[in-house]
């Protein structure tokens, strides 16, 4: 069964109004490559605003968060009621600023994951390893157990999308190669096939994060197991457009 690719744009804790206009207005007047699923996920304030600006039926709104909790006194988190509320069907959950800033644990990230899919909400799932636990060798065993983590809440995977963003690529410009990145999604894609079932690791969507603009976006898109992309700064910039394009 052919993957249906994927990208999503993560704007992070960047942008005004005026910037996020610029960005969506980009978005609506670009010509998308019509088999590519795309969400942009702008902060929490803005989204009924992105929402309400976008034109373009092709892209959709995620957050870039919610809480596994009905609504509640909990100071500064979003409920998926409320994302209901506002017609979003899709948050990232588990993005390692929130795991390493913000000391998100694999378990919480889990529960959180649960909470959203069995409340209707789709999930980009992310996982990825440190440049320390790379050079020790030990980026399949870290993925593999932050997998793990997951699959003890969570059984449906029909709406999760899991995204490979090792740490040392994010932001940096360091890019991993094809090569990396496709060790890591196949890997990944077997650990789903042998822990979960073969149906689940042939259908899920692995998308790659990492500093991926539009001059590597189409050399990485190649790769048997990328089935897209998550990007963060190259989101905010007209370049997005190839990168969503970039499997044309
Ligand atoms: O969520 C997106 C990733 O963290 C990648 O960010 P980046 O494209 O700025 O490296």
């Amino acid at each position: 069964m052919a993957r249906q690719f994927f990208v999503g744009g993560n704007f992070k804790m960047n942008g005004t109004q005026k910037d996020l206009k610029a960005i969506v207005e980009n978005l609506n007047n670009a010509q998308l490559d019509s088999n590519a699923e795309v969400v942009i996920a702008p902060p929490a304030l803005y989204l009924d605003f992105v929402k309400q600006n976008l034109k373009n039926s092709k892209v959709e709104v995620a957050a870039q968060n919610v809480f596994n909790k009905p609504n509640g006194a909990f100071t500064g988190e979003i409920s998926v009621s409320q994302l209901q509320d506002l017609g979003i069907k899709w948050t990232i959950l588990g993005h390692s600023e929130r795991r390493n800033e913000l000391g998100e644990s694999d378990e919480f990230v889990a529960s959180k994951t649960k909470y959203a899919l069995d409340n209707g909400i789709s999930v980009i799932w992310c996982c990825g390893e440190s440049k320390d636990t790379r050079q020790a060798g030990e980026t399949i065993k870290f993925v593999e157990n932050q997998l793990a983590a997951l699959a003890k809440e969570i059984s449906d995977w029909k709406n999760v999308v899991v995204a490979y963003e090792p740490i040392w690529a994010i932001g940096t410009g360091l890019v991993a190669t094809k090569e990396q990145a496709q060790e890591v999604h196949a890997a990944i894609r077997s650990w789903l096939k042998k822990n979960v079932n073969e149906k689940v690791a042939e259908e899920t969507r692995i998308l790659y994060g990492g500093s991926v603009n539009a001059k590597n976006c189409k050399d990485l898109a190649k790769e048997e197991d990328i089935d897209g992309f998550l990007v963060g700064g190259a989101s905010l910039k007209p370049e997005f457009v190839e990168i969503i394009n970039s499997k044309q």
